[in-house]
């Protein structure tokens, strides 16, 4: 009946070009494009292949009922993979694709049992244009964030020039760090920030990096601080031993030879490389410096060197990089490292405040606030801050007493008393001693000078 309404109303050249359109159309919607991925390209294997297998894995465990299991030797972690000619559904951009995984047999005579293994992916014809590149790149990018997840995480140390690497497995996360909770926050929002913000530092035109400077007194977790930022994010670690370096050339050397998503720690900065110093003797002896680079002597890293390297257009080759330095004397730093810009949060590591005890408490004794008891509790707060001792040496107490739980308090209670008594008798300069770890009779000494300058000037080991 329409065709025969449609055949008396409409003109036949309109008919055609509209019968036209339409076939058009629907083909177009319905006709599909397929796209295969192979295991190899006959000689190497292809690392598409393996981005779309570790891709598919992530999801596949929960959308599909019938998957293959697999387990790599030493590996704590399954991987999912789709049985042969099974498909999955995807959707990318509100497009909708589908995945089929195909195994054949080999056809080659030399290995007849080898199987040949590929994807093929389907998208309709309309949408390939528009998501087919991007597709594929976002892919690539989710199985690097799942092989970086999933693999053992590495620490790094200079030597001889180079990178020495070493399995990364320390414990410490935010969760087993003993600092005031809000602050916590703070640092784990700030790194959330720094690791979701690729588009923010594009859309500003910064590079995409971010520096950290931990400074407080010995023992207050500056080093475990590093370690639970690089758990939390899943980076490497660098730690570039500065007196190992002999020249800006070798630590620009060294920083091409660092890779994305890693923590890179100068620890001790201060007493490490005395940077200013050697500024200072740079500038008193302008001859003997002019001598050494006529004689292409240039074996020294001077302060700008430092600052190219967290700064300059070099700490750009890669991306998602973070710096961390850490000093027990933030006083003894040159204030261009300070400088807004360069290192973007400073971080205080305090001696232990009464939050920071109850997050030890809990972890050493596995103590809640309601164990605790009133008393102990407001004895426990009254004491600490007068007490000035750091996470590490409370660490101590608890570790000793950590099969006694009542004893481990009460003990703690006397050791925060004595130290508090101590420190206000002795105005807190025999403390700070005690905690730089040095000698009685040396206490002795910066007790009556009341200063301790020089303590590293005359210590060859230091630069
Ligand atoms: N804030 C903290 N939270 C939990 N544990 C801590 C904390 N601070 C110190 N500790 C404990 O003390 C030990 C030493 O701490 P860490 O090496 O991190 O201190 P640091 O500030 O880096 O010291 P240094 O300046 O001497 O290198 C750690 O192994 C850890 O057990």
């Amino acid at each position: 009946f329409c065709q025969t309404l449609l055949q008396s109303v409409l003109p036949p050249e309109l008919r055609f070009a509209c019968f036209r359109f339409l076939k058009h159309a629907l083909g177009c919607y319905y006709s599909y494009c397929y796209f295969e991925i192979t295991d190899t390209d006959g000689l190497n294997t292809n690392e598409l292949y393996d981005a779309v297998q570790l891709y598919l894995s992530s999801f596949a465990s929960t959308s599909c009922s019938r998957l293959s299991l697999s387990r790599v030797c030493n590996s704590s972690s399954t991987t999912f993979v789709l049985s042969n000619n099974d498909c999955i559904a995807d959707v990318f951009g509100g497009v909708s694709v589908q995945w089929k995984h195909v195994v054949t047999q080999s056809q080659s005579q030399a290995s007849p049992r080898a199987e040949k293994r590929s994807f093929t992916l389907r998208i309709r014809k309309c949408d390939r244009d528009r998501i087919l590149d991007s597709y594929l790149d976002y892919i690539m990018d989710k199985a690097n964030d799942i092989r970086r997840e999933n693999r053992e995480r590495l620490l790094y140390t200079n030597s001889h020039g180079g990178w020495r690497k070493v399995p990364f497995k320390h414990p410490s996360t935010f969760d087993t760090l003993a600092m005031d909770p809000e602050r916590k926050r703070d640092i784990m929002e700030d790194l959330r920030d720094f690791m979701a913000g690729k588009a923010f530092y594009q859309r500003t035109g910064r590079a995409w990096k971010r520096g950290y400077l931990l400074y407080g007194p010995p023992g207050t977790g500056k080093s475990s601080m590093i370690a639970a930022m690089a758990n939390f994010l899943g980076y490497d670690i660098y730690d570039l031993e500065l007196t190992k370096v002999h020249s800006n050339s070798e630590l620009r050397e060294l920083l091409m030879n660092t890779s994305s998503k890693s923590i890179i720690v100068i620890e001790d900065i201060d007493c490490s490389v005395n940077l200013s110093k050697r500024l200072k003797a740079e500038q008193a002896t302008p001859r003997r410096a002019a001598h050494g680079r006529k004689h292409g002597n240039n074996n020294t890293i001077t302060l700008s060197g430092l600052l190219n390297f967290t700064d300059g257009l070099w700490s750009c080759c890669g991306s998602e990089r973070i710096f961390v330095f850490t000093s027990n004397h933030i006083e003894k730093l040159d204030p261009a490292l300070l400088r807004s810009g360069r290192m973007d949060m400073h971080i205080y590591m305090s001696y232990c405040s009464y939050p920071a005890l109850k997050i030890l408490l809990k972890n050493y004794l596995e103590y809640e606030d309601k164990d605790l008891g009133e008393a102990a509790a407001s004895s426990l707060q009254e004491t600490i801050e007068r007490a000035k001792m750091t996470p590490a040496d409370i660490s101590e107490v608890l570790i000793k007493n950590r099969r006694n739980k009542e004893k481990a308090v009460s003990e703690l209670l006397m050791v925060l008393k004595a130290r508090a008594e101590r420190n206000e008798k002795y105005g807190g300069m025999r403390e700070d001693c005690e905690l730089n770890g040095v000698e009685e009779e040396e206490q002795e000494k910066w007790a009556l000078d009341g200063s301790e300058e020089g303590s590293h000037d005359d210590d060859d080991s230091c630069y």
